[in-house]
């Protein structure tokens, strides 16, 4: 069998190859469960024979089209992206990586709005998505269709305003730019698949380990003990999922309690736990789940 060549029965997943979203999607996967290629390797597929998954390593902007167009039943790109592309892909899951906003900006002070757009030059990388918007606003401006490095355009003297995507501003704020606007799009990376086509077998399965990533990465597990008195108080502050687990201990009145917590809450829940009087409060790195 050649690489590319379909196996029966084997959910085909599409995967960036470079750029941002290739590193994080690749280590969402791994602890998924799933092989995945080396760091550095140039490999086009690997074929994940305990999983029955085979992945393609792709052009962000392709992933788009090949599961849009079918060819591929999953694939892992950013939402922006995906609008941009104009595939018949849909969303089905958010990933918690690569996010990014798409906004306009143009030089600092002068005071650009969406408006104020019409009959300028706006250079982007994503002229559909742009295109899309303005005619929303009924705003006409010139796109100057750009690869990368937009934010130079208008010290080059090609562009009067930019619309391109924000990380943490700093690009835009390097080339001396001011964010202007609504943002257009708020994008992380995202799982899709056909809007024509049935859901893929192996889905489900491939959602609940994804989902097990995400609550692992963002939660901890908090465990303490707290006498009568202040269970009630300690429970309403740790209310977990779906309820805490309360155990008795050796010592009369005193409990035990297990309870999932958001892990950017963590410190804060400590701090009011101790004040309603609990002890012994520990916490632990959740390595994976199934909820
Ligand atoms: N700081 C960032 N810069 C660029 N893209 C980002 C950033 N943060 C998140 N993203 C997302 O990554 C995707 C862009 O990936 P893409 O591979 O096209 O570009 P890249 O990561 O900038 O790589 P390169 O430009 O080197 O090809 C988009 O979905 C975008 O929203
Ligand atoms: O808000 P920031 O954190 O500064 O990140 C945003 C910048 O990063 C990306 O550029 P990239 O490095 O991918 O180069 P490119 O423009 O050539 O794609 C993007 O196109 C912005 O320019
Ligand atoms: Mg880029």
């Amino acid at each position: 069998m050649t690489d590319t060549q379909s196996r029966n029965g084997t959910l085909r997943i599409a995967v960036p190859n470079k750029g941002g979203l290739s590193g994080p999607a690749a280590e969402m996967l791994r602890e998924a469960g799933y092989a995945q290629r080396q760091e550095n390797s140039k490999d086009l597929v690997l074929y994940d024979e305990a999983n029955g998954v085979e992945f393609f390593y792709l052009r962000p902007r392709d992933v788009a089209v090949y599961v849009g167009e079918g060819v591929l039943d999953l694939g892992i790109t950013g939402r922006d992206i995906v609008v941009e592309s104009g595939a018949a892909a849909t969303e089905v899951m958010q990933l918690g990586f690569g996010a990014s906003r798409f906004r306009f900006a143009a030089p600092a002070g002068r005071g650009l709005d969406v408006a104020g757009l019409d009959g300028l030059r706006l250079a982007t990388s994503y002229p559909n998505l742009v295109a899309g918007y303005l005619a929303e606003h009924n705003v006409t401006a010139r796109l100057i269709e750009l690869d990368g490095a937009v934010e130079s355009s208008i010290r080059l003297g090609i562009a009067d305003a930019i619309a391109d995507v924000v990380e943490t501003g700093t690009t835009l704020r390097q080339a001396g730019l001011e964010l202007f606007g609504e943002p257009i799009l708020t994008s992380e990376a995202i799982l899709i698949t056909s809007a024509d086509r049935p859901s893929p077998l192996g889905l489900d399965q491939l959602q609940r380990r994804l989902n097990g990533v995400l609550v692992a990465r963002n939660y901890v597990m908090m465990d303490y003990d707290v006498s009568s008195e202040g269970l009630d108080k300690a429970m309403e502050i740790t209310p977990g999922l779906e309820s805490p687990t309360v155990s008795s201990l050796a010592r009369e009145n005193w409990y035990a309690v297990r309870s999932m917590v958001p892990r950017r809450d963590a410190q804060r829940v400590m701090d009011e736990l101790w004040e309603v009087g609990a002890r012994a409060i520990l916490v632990t790195d959740i390595a994976a789940c199934r909820l």
